[in-house]
């Protein structure tokens, strides 16, 4: 165990000796964190319908093993947007690392490293971009909330170039953040130890004065990101630099197509954990129409929900190049520091490995769609429309 940070609470009780699963990282987890961080990690919007059908999703299918298939060898190595990474599973961004851990987003990025796992880094990370590249061997790629004041965006873009970062990720499901009551409740705002370590004295303004009743991150949100932006705008990202652009939270066939159409190199589908719209439909869900919409060199990501190494062969077997993973990746933080993150990304590799040899799959090109049978309660065949969508 590593010393907690400053301003965190004693744990209520003790965590759980050696935890497992993701889900005994999150039991250990939040019997270590103060309520208010561990509501906004763990929350999502409105009634959390998203939050919860993300997850559920994965539970409607179950699998079809072929027997008598040589899986003495196994092949989990890819490329992403032309990097070998050593499993289809990367780390989501995801704020304020330093929130659970002392270390942060160096500790994330060196255990992403040690699995040889994609890093994504996001705009609102504790530490800087450069600190987190020195420490990972692994791809990184950074997320960009793109800001009003456009010079700031900017040199996020300059300092990612020069850092070696290889994508650039656009979130486009966040033009306001959602209302998420869990942080009105408890009036989240951030502690002094935490700040975005990548924006500016003007950027931060407002961040660490809560004000009881509102969320300071939403407030922040308000205030400083461009609404405005469109597809259009994006022309103006494309120039700026020679980086490929991947665009999150992207749900619909229509804006799949729209996306690849302007030579958008990779897309994430995504709900962004429950966290915005909330009712929409889950990740997984939409993944086959999003896949069927681009050409094969469009590389679709997917995430929300992903839990066991099941839920990885999964997002796979209906399309998706790779996977990535949010709150587990906190949760393993928050316990352990980097080796918390590195056990919990390992488990996920371990159980996909597991699962790959008991369907027979040992190369990811084996994992195809028919590895999946409909559960008898899923209430529509996801697939069945992605030829009227595409
Ligand atoms: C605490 C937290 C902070 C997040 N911050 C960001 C962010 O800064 N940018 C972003 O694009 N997505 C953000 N996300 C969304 C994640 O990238 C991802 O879409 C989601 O967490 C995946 O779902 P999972 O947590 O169920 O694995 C955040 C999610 C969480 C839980
Ligand atoms: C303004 C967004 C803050 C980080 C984020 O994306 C999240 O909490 O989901």
């Amino acid at each position: 165990m590593t010393a907690p940070v400053a301003g965190r609470a004693e744990p209520h009780h003790a965590p759980e000796d050696s935890p497992l699963s993701p889900k005994d990282y999150a039991a250990a987890a939040s019997a270590r964190l103060d309520r208010s961080v561990w509501d906004y990690i763990a929350g999502g919007s409105g009634d959390e319908v998203t939050l919860r059908e993300d997850r559920a999703a994965y539970d409607r299918y179950r699998l079809r093993p072929r027997a008598l298939v040589d899986v003495s060898h196994l092949e989990l190595g890819t490329t992403l947007l032309g990097r070998p990474v050593s499993v289809p599973i990367g780390i989501a961004p995801m704020a304020y690392h330093r929130l659970v851990h002392a270390d942060g987003e160096i500790a994330t990025a060196r255990a992403a490293g040690a699995v040889g796992a994609l890093t994504i880094t996001s705009t609102f990370a504790s530490k800087t971009i450069e600190e987190t590249a020195r420490a990972a061997p692994g791809p990184l790629w950074l997320q960009l909330y793109v800001m009003r004041r456009r010079e700031v965006t900017e040199s996020l873009v300059r300092r990612a170039e020069a850092a070696g970062y290889r994508a650039l990720v656009i979130t486009v499901d966040t033009p306001r953040m959602a209302r998420r009551e869990r942080d009105l409740r408890n009036g989240f705002s951030l502690p002094p130890y935490v700040r975005p370590a990548n924006l500016d004295i003007s950027q931060r303004a407002g961040l660490h004065e809560g004000r009881s009743g509102n969320s300071t991150l939403a407030e922040h949100a308000a205030l400083h990101h461009d609404a405005a932006f469109t597809w259009e705008d994006l022309a103006w990202l494309r120039s700026l630099t020679g980086l490929p652009l991947v665009l999150k939270g992207v749900l619909t066939a229509q804006d799949a197509r729209r996306a690849a159409d302007l030579g958008v190199a990779g897309l994430i589908v995504s709900t962004h954990g429950g966290r915005q719209l909330d009712g929409v439909i889950p990740a997984l869900d939409a993944l086959p129409e999003v896949v069927a919409a681009v050409p094969p060199e469009c590389e679709v990501l997917v995430d929300g929900g992903i839990r066991r190494g099941t839920d990885v062969l999964k997002a796979l077997a209906l399309g998706a190049r790779a996977v990535l993973v949010g709150r587990p990746v906190l949760w393993g933080l928050a316990v352990d520091g980097a080796d918390g993150v590195e056990r919990v990304l390992a488990t996920l590799r371990a159980e996909l490995e597991e699962a790959m040899a008991l369907t027979g799959r040992p190369r990811l090109d084996t994992i195809t769609r028919d590895l999946l049978h409909p559960s008898a309660d899923l209430p529509f065949h996801p697939t069945s429309n992605d030829k009227e969508m595409a």
